[in-house]
Order: C-alpha cells, then structure tokens, then sequence
C-alpha cells in the first residue's frame, strides 16, 4: 500500500482552520471542498489518460484524453459527501457510486447500511473519499467491497489518516495484489481511546451536518 501526504502550504494552512474547534459548520464544508480539490490533484497522478490529437486554430497538436471506463469516485456517506463536489469539479466525467457505512462507536467496527455501486467494476479505477481513516475499518470494508465488483485500483482521498488505521488497511491488502493509495493532507499522531483521531478534527460528519 502506498501513502501520500501531500505536503503543500495551502492544504495545511486550510486544514489548520478545518482542525479548530471554533470553524464553524458553514466554512468547515467550504474548507473541506478545497482542500479536496487539492488533494485530488495528486491522487489522480496516475489517472489512465489516451493519446489524441487536437486542431489548433495553427496546427494539429498531440494531447491526451481521460480514457473509457470513466473513473468511478465514491463517497462514504455522511462525511464523504463533503467531498465530492471538489472532487467532481476536477474529474467532471467520473462516474459516482454511493456507500453509506457507519461506526459502531461502541465496537469501532463499520457497518454498511447503503450500497448503490456499479455490479461490474472490472478495469474500473476507483477513488473513495471519506475525510477520516481512523482504525481503518470503515476504509477497508469500502476498499474490499470495490474488490469484490472487479475494480482494478483503489484510491482513497482522506483529510487526515492515523497511523493504526494506514497500518490495517496495509495488512488488510498485503499480498492480494490489488494496488491501494491513500493521499491525504496529514498523518496524525494516534486514535484516542473513543478511537478518535488525535489531534485530529473532532467528527466530521457532525461538524459538517451537525449532530445526529
Ligand atoms: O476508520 P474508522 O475507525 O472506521 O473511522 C472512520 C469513519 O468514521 C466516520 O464516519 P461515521 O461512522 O462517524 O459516520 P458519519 O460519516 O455518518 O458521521 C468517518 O467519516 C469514517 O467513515
Ligand atoms: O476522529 C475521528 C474518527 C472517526 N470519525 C471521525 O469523524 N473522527
Ligand atoms: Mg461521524
């Protein structure tokens, strides 16, 4: 598994006003918005492009187009969907697929309680977007069920990750072959005992759509 933390004074001047308690729930969503278009910049690095050629107004010039299948981003519901307008902004013909998954803040284990995906992923490349990686199993339970539909690669774009939960996603596909990137804006220090990331943001769902 490869990790990137995108290191850039824009992503973590915004995430620094995403971390603090006093950000309210309105620039925290227009913060988490930038701050995804930024880190989609790096994690479509290896996004499968096709040779084309183009007529200028002067000549036919040579250029690349996104190629077929379209990527398929998927956002895990609730607090993913805070990212997927800055990530469709940047990859406009992607396909979207939807999971809902939440904690069991007792367990920490993630049940999925809504699954509208394509049945065939095969050859698909596939960008998950969930802004916490915290134990992982939320991420890796969304990775396998990609997996299982044939995806070819997956890609996770989180706002902060923490080192036990890069870690599980590491065992978890070690040795299957299947390629699995996480890009992110930070690595923290650790989980708490609640397993919240710390020092973290608090829960992002809630900052961004308030307790439920
Ligand atoms: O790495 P893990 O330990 O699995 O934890 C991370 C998950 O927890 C949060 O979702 P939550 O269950 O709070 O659902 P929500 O998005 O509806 O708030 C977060 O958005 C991740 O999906
Ligand atoms: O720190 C954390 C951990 C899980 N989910 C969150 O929203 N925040
Ligand atoms: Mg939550």
């Amino acid at each position: 598994m490869e990790t990137h933390v995108v290191d850039h004074p824009l992503v973590a001047h915004k995430l620094t006003v995403l971390r603090d308690v006093r950000t309210d729930s309105p620039t925290f969503r227009r913060l988490a918005d930038e701050l995804v278009t930024l880190l989609a910049y790096e994690a479509t690095r290896d996004v499968r492009i096709t040779d084309v050629t183009v007529e200028t107004p002067l000549a036919t010039a040579r250029g690349v187009r996104l190629a077929r299948p379209a990527p398929l981003v998927v956002p895990i519901l609730r607090a993913g969907l805070g990212m997927l307008d800055g990530m469709t902004r940047l990859l406009p013909t992607a396909e979207v697929g939807f999971l809902g998954m939440i904690r069991d803040e007792g367990t920490l284990t993630a049940q999925t309680y809504a699954t509208r995906l394509p049945e065939d992923l095969s050859g698909r490349q596939c960008y998950v977007l969930d802004p916490m990686l915290a134990t992982g199993g939320t991420l890796a339970a969304a990775i396998q069920l990609l997996f299982d539909r044939g995806a070819q690669d997956v890609t996770a774009l989180c706002l902060l990750a923490a080192p036990e939960g890069l870690a599980h996603l590491d065992k978890t596909f070690a040795g299957t072959g299947k390629p699995v990137r996480v890009v992110t804006a930070a690595l923290d220090s650790h989980l708490n005992e609640q397993g919240f990331i710390v020092p973290g943001l608090g829960d992002a769902g809630d900052r961004l759509y308030g307790v439920v």
